[in-house]
């Protein structure tokens, strides 16, 4: 029952991954303790919902600066393997985090019509430090999924805090970017007129913008989109976001489809970490398959976070076109952020 419910939820996403769920059984799952940081929030609540559903979860541990303690309450009640506690305020947050394999971090606030993600820095950047701090003092070894916004400068922020405190592993840091692939499976099959539940699509490059570049040449099942409508798809993938943000008319931006999304990249974390083969997810991750220190591309998952960064595959024209275009702005986020951490 348990497991059918959650396999309804990802059932049309990932059918292979869903297989390899059902394969679990009760006696063989691993216990695995995960921490969400602003599990009040639009995010914080589906996530935590979805997360409550995943039988790979033994602990869940729910902390936010204030609200938590009825979500926790609330999801507490589903009858599902993992023992739910809230924790609230900063004195609570190393109990959250203690013994964590996976912390994810929907903490900080969203956009409003009218602004870039880079416009939510100021306020994000903080939070993100801070909370990383505390990662690297109570569970520097967790798998950390950072969903705070704007990810190309909260990732390489979090990259220096754990540098400066000695725990960094560029295997465990991981941005997430699984909204972007959601999104570009979505409206490619809505497009090629394919199950959406057979669609793949990998998206590299950054979460923001022009350096979302979904790698629709290398789509599957194939369809023969003629160039208009790739550039139509790839557009509407990039302002994916914004086209939420303007719907939602100044009340925040993509919670439910996000909640989804960071709770497929978390399960991808966990079934990795539980030894299970051959898992691959985009992520934005350390990596040297461009110029810059910082790229998503697919990633494979493993015992220990990431097991191997996967290499782009060939590009069409408008891929190549679009890969030199973003570099710059890609660039200059992730510099801002490796700044930021090492100037205050
Ligand atoms: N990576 C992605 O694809 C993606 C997608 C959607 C949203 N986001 C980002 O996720 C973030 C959260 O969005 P939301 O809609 O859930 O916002 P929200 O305002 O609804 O929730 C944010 C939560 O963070 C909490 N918070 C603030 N400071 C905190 C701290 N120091 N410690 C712990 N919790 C803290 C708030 O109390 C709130 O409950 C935003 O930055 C948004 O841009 C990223
Ligand atoms: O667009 C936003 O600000 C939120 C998020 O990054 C998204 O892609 O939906």
């Amino acid at each position: 029952m348990r497991s059918s419910m959650y396999n309804l939820i990802r059932k049309g996403s990932a059918s292979r991954s869903s297989f390899l769920f059902r394969s679990y059984s009760s006696g063989t799952v691993p216990e695995r303790k995960v921490a969400v940081l602003g599990a009040a929030g639009g995010i914080g609540q589906p996530l935590a919902l979805l997360m409550k559903l995943n039988p790979l979860v033994s602990k869940l541990a729910l902390y936010d600066i204030a609200g938590t303690p009825g979500v926790a309450a609330d999801v507490s009640h589903i009858n599902t393997r993992s023992e739910v506690a809230g924790y609230m305020g900063e004195e609570q947050l190393g109990q959250a985090l203690e013994g964590s394999d996976v912390v994810i971090i929907p903490a900080g606030v969203p956009r409003k019509p009218g602004m870039t993600r880079d416009d939510l820095f100021n306020i994000n950047a903080g939070i993100v430090k801070s909370l990383c701090t505390a990662i690297a003092k109570y569970c520097p070894n967790a798998l950390v999924n950072m969903i705070s916004n704007p990810v190309n400068s909260t990732v390489p922020i979090a990259a220096e805090v754990f540098k400066k405190a000695g725990t960094y592993d560029e295997k465990k840091l991981f941005g997430v970017t699984t909204l972007d692939v959601v999104r570009a499976k979505t409206f490619y099959a809505g497009k090629a007129k394919v199950p959406v539940g057979e669609v793949n699509v990998p998206v590299v490059g950054g979460h923001a913008g022009i350096t979302i570049l979904p790698l629709f040449s290398q789509a599957t099942p194939k369809a023969n989109l003629p160039d208009e409508d790739i550039k139509a798809l790839t557009k509407r993938t990039q302002d994916g976001g914004t086209e939420v943000v303007e719907a939602k008319a100044g009340k925040g931006s993509a919670t439910l489809s996000m909640a989804y999304a960071g709770a497929l990249f978390a399960d991808a974390c966990l079934k990795g970490l539980n030894g299970v083969p051959d898992v691959v997810e985009c992520s934005f991750v350390q990596s040297s398959i461009t110029e810059l220190p910082f790229f998503a591309s697919k990633v494979k998952l493993g015992k220990n976070g990431v097991e191997e960064v996967l290499g782009l595959g060939p590009l069409s024209d408008i891929e190549k076109e679009g890969l030199e275009h973003l570099i710059p702005e890609l660039k200059s986020s992730i510099e801002k952020g490796i700044k930021f951490a090492n100037q205050s």
